[in-house]
């Protein structure tokens, strides 16, 4: 029987945890690194997370270490599992031990003073590596109870994507492949914000008019923000788009969701991310879209209603009205002002 090459994993939260269990499932040794060693060595005991995905068993093909040069000395696909507030200062000081390797980000946020996406740092901080993402409607707790899902890599190298479905695809995971990283990756980030307003609408008992306005109405502004970037939109019809966009705008497993459902019962911001215990990317994000969409002159009503709700001490209830009262718009207005495509 061939030994399989052992492959990394950084980043012990819930979707570190989640895609160690498929790679290992499919019989790769897993190095998940942390920085936790007391995670690490309750991890090595229980063959559990403590922390994360508490019922999960790992088995034994997953081993946590906090030594990351011995990762990156051992592995060459490394999945990036870092919360964006990390990743740069996780991975800049190892740059040295990146060149060749592939790495792939499966994190879904953007650098607060820069704008870049997160293969956009590693880009900087790797020049050598081969560079991909996986995103996709990818909620690790249903991932975690082997439910059936499908999540893209996007990647220029193709033969980084053929080797990430190769580890990945098993019976209950199906990876497809896109070359559009930017598209693919944009799309995960920008999710996070529509799904704190989902979340609040559902804390509110709208109903299901209401929800599929959200979703449809959030697809269209994520949609003119993104060709304002330069990206293909119609990646966002994809699994990585739409897809994503389904799954966090309409799931209390959501992170994003379950802070904007607090949010939504009158709990102070602070307060609902501190009770959240877990990372939720769609807060920072806010931020800096608003500023973004301002920069680019780029209509983006539902995150400027947001934003001025979290930030700017604006009543829901007003917000709301204004946006119902806004002036009439044309509906696919983002492929064309007409609403015809060209
Ligand atoms: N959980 C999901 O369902 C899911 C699915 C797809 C993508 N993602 C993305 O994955 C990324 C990580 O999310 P998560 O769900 O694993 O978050 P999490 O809150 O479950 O875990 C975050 C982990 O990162 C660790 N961490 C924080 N700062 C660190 C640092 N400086 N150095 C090392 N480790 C650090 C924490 O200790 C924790 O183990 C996010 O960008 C998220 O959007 C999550
Ligand atoms: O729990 P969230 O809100 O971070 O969403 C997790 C994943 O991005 C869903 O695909």
């Amino acid at each position: 029987m061939t030994v399989k090459q052992p492959v990394a994993v950084l980043g012990g939260g819930s979707f570190g945890t989640a895609v160690a269990s498929l790679l290992a499932a499919n019989g790769y040794p897993v190095m998940l690194w942390m920085r936790d060693a007391a995670q690490a060595a309750a991890i090595r005991e229980s063959g559990r997370n403590p922390r994360y995905l508490k019922d999960l068993d790992l088995g034994p093909y997953v081993q946590p270490t906090t030594d990351l040069a011995s990762v990156l000395q051992r592995c060459e696909l490394v999945f990036v599992a870092l919360p964006s507030m990390a990743l740069r200062s996780v991975l800049a000081p190892c740059s040295g031990q990146l060149a060749g390797k592939m790495l792939v980000s499966t994190t879904k946020g953007i650098e607060a003073d820069t704008f870049l996406l997160m293969s956009q740092i590693l880009e900087q901080v790797a020049p050598q590596a081969l560079i991909g993402v996986l995103s996709g409607p990818n909620l690790a707790r249903e991932i975690a109870d082997r439910a059936l899902t499908a999540t893209v890599v996007a990647s220029e190298h193709e033969e980084l994507c053929s080797r990430v479905q190769q580890v990945l695809h098993g019976d209950t995971f199906r990876v497809y492949a896109s070359k559009d990283r930017f598209g693919v990756e944009l799309g995960g980030a920008l999710k996070n914000v529509y799904a704190i307003i989902a979340g609040m609408a559902a804390a509110m008992g709208m109903g299901e008019n209401t929800k599929s306005m959200l979703i449809t109405r959030a697809l269209a502004e994520m949609t003119r923000f993104a060709m304002k970037m330069g990206a293909n939109p119609m990646t966002f019809l994809g699994l990585s788009g739409v897809g994503d966009l389904i799954a966090t705008c309409t799931s209390s497993k959501s992170r994003n969701y379950q802070v904007g459902f607090a949010l939504g019962q009158g709990v102070p911001l602070e307060q609902a991310v501190e009770q959240l215990g877990e990372v939720a990317e769609g807060v920072n994000t806010l931020r800096v879209l608003k500023q973004k969409a301002a920069d680019l002159e780029v209509y983006m009503p539902l995150v400027n209603g947001l934003h001025a709700i979290l930030f700017e001490g604006y009543p829901l209830q007003k917000i709301i009205g204004g946006l119902m009262s806004g002036e009439p718009k044309t509906d696919i207005d983002f492929i064309s002002p007409d609403g015809f495509a060209e």
